[in-house]
């Protein structure tokens, strides 16, 4: 069986005291909060206090983007090296807002997923479609692209590292939550695209999170599909009873 893994993902929000306090808040309850895996992104600047608040509890710490590159002249980009001495075990890569917002291309995320694997982090890859992408039948060959590309290289060995989130982009903070059909389609599309590059055993044991409008409300149902391993969760990471009541959904 997949261990469910739940991802809070803070993207640009908090400061040092309220990155600190939400840290504390969901490490206080971790332990009632079910056996999933649990993990916080918090923004890079607060990686290290929020490491510091996180410790001796279950909690592990992820962050939102990493550098492809391992040192050298990347003004403003932060590396492997730097995120792993922090005690960082994920790295979200290729969201949506960095391909849409700051044109990651498939490249991109796979030169770095590939970098994360060798300096030991787990790569937490997005792929997801937009709403027009949706609207013209095309989001099988939209993953599909984006799976191929995003995981360029990745290795038998490798792949068994990776956790893969489909996050529709139409869902992203737009509080319009994928159906549990439409959720569990592509998480199972997801699931044959990793049988055919690799093995069926592989693909079944690779988790795949769901994100976009997950509330404690809607966790339930899309946490009980078949495909569906986890979350990973923007706007109610934010609030630690939000963020556990997800977990405790996915009991
Ligand atoms: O982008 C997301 C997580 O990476 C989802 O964000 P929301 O949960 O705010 O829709």
């Amino acid at each position: 069986m997949r261990k469910k893994l739940i991802a809070g993902n803070w993207k640009m929000n908090t400061d040092r005291a309220t990155a600190v306090e939400l840290a504390k808040g969901v490490a206080a309850g971790a332990a009632e909060a079910g056996d999933a895996d649990l993990v916080v992104c918090p923004p890079a600047v607060y990686l290290s206090v929020v490491a510091e608040a996180l410790a001796g509890s279950p909690v592990a710490l992820g962050a939102q983007n990493m550098c492809c590159q391992d040192n050298g002249a990347f003004t403003g980009e932060i590396s492997h090296t730097m995120l792993t001495d922090l005690g960082v075990e994920y790295v979200i890569l290729g969201h949506s807002e960095r391909r849409t917002i700051f044109g990651e291309t498939d490249k991109n995320v796979s030169d770095k997923t590939l970098k994360a694997l060798a300096a030991g982090l787990a790569p937490i890859v997005c792929v997801g479609e937009l709403l027009e992408e949706r609207e013209a039948g095309k989001t099988a060959e939209v993953i599909r692209t984006q799976f191929e590309g995003s995981l360029a290289g990745v290795s038998e060995t490798q792949i068994t590292s990776v956790v893969i989130a489909y996050e529709p982009v139409w869902a992203i903070g737009t509080g319009k939550v994928a159906t549990p059909e439409q959720a569990e389609e592509v998480h199972a599309d997801l699931r044959r695209l990793l049988t055919e590059r690799y093995t069926a055993e592989i693909a079944q044991g690779i988790r795949i999170l769901y994100g976009g409008s997950m509330k404690p409300g809607n966790a339930a149902e899309l946490l009980a599909l078949p495909n569906v391993d986890g979350g990973l969760i923007g706007g109610a990471s934010l609030k630690p009873a939000d963020f556990l009541g997800i977990a405790k959904a996915g009991l």
